[in-house]
């Protein structure tokens, strides 16, 4: 794997004194002016509640180039909801900010969809399959005989183009969250950002998802960032994983996946570079969950 270029001006480093393997990107790099499709700038989130502050996130600073699939991973508690949360302008930041196609995000971007880990509570159980994919268009002011146009190829994308008469509750839990992903696809957002979507399925929907999520990515060109605790997860999905610390969260390491662009959860995942990856993220997490920071480790060296 070649090492990528690393000409890109750090507005900070927190860069990780850990060992790391080829490809690891530079941390904290940003892209030149204009490359960027999403970007996160020093973003701070302090919570304050009647037991005093905490601080979630801690200055983060990344980007999303255009079409890129990456996944954010970190222990439990280290601030990913959070910080899709700022991303997504559900949450406003204490400090920094966030912009997609430059313009800062102060509130839910229309270019912008998101699926949560809750499809149970994210679907309206009263509205057909098809109604509940449609209705972002709707609200949208889409016109009709593109909105049928557009919900048929986003029920097809997730095999669910047989069902579109059902109610939410008349499937199963993975079902359901294809639907939550059709609903976000025919929206067409420029960046899709899941947040633990498949948590709450069971092992056998979950591999099913995530290759659906990867074709769904390389169909369509949409850009992803997808939150998970799962490090099999991470490494399988992604072409690049970007590791959380502890919290106050900051960004501990963020690898390019040199797994090839057609994976097969057998073969890819039995794969020796699939192993060293993984291993080498667990070693990451390992590290922030046993308090390893990068931004203190790297003023005490
Ligand atoms: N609404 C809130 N008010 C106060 N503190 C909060 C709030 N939401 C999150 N926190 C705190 O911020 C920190 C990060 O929480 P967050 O839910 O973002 O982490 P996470 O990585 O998504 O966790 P998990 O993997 O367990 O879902 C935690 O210390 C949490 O207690």
């Amino acid at each position: 794997m070649t090492t990528p270029p690393q000409d890109h001006n750090p507005v900070i480093n927190q860069g990780s004194t850990a060992e790391t393997p080829d490809g690891q990107l530079p941390v904290g790099h940003t892209l030149p002016d204009g490359e960027a499709l999403l970007s996160v700038r020093n973003l701070k989130k302090i919570y304050h509640t009647d037991g005093g502050d905490i601080e979630a996130v801690r200055n983060l600073t990344f980007d999303l180039p255009k079409g890129e699939l990456t996944c954010l991973v970190g222990p439990s508690g280290s601030g990913k909801t959070t910080l899709l949360k700022a991303i997504s302008g559900l949450l406003e930041p204490s400090a920094g900010e966030v912009t997609l196609a430059g313009n800062v995000v102060t509130g839910p971007p229309k270019n912008m969809a998101v699926v949560f880990q809750e499809y149970g509570r994210s679907l309206y159980p009263w509205m057909r399959v098809r109604e509940n994919v449609e209705l972002p268009l709707k609200v949208q002011g889409t016109d009709k005989a593109q909105r049928n146009h557009v919900v048929d190829e986003a029920l097809q994308a997730v095999g669910l183009d047989h069902v579109p008469r059902s109610y939410p509750w008349q499937l199963s839990g993975g079902m359901q969250q294809r639907v939550a992903i059709a609903r976000a696809v025919a929206y067409q957002p420029e960046v899709l950002l899941m947040d633990e979507p498949f948590a709450a399925v069971d092992a056998q929907t979950r591999a099913d998802l995530e290759d659906l999520v990867r074709r769904v990515w390389s169909q369509l060109g949409i850009t992803i960032l997808f939150v998970t605790h799962d490090i099999d997860e991470s490494v399988y999905l992604g072409e690049r994983v970007v590791i959380l610390s502890s919290s106050p969260t900051v960004i501990q390491q963020d690898i390019k996946i040199d797994l090839p662009t057609e994976r097969n959860q057998l073969e890819t995942r039995s794969s020796q570079r699939f192993s060293e990856l993984r291993h080498h993220v667990y070693e990451q997490i390992q590290l922030a969950k046993e308090g390893f920071r990068p931004d203190t480790a790297k003023a005490q060296a």
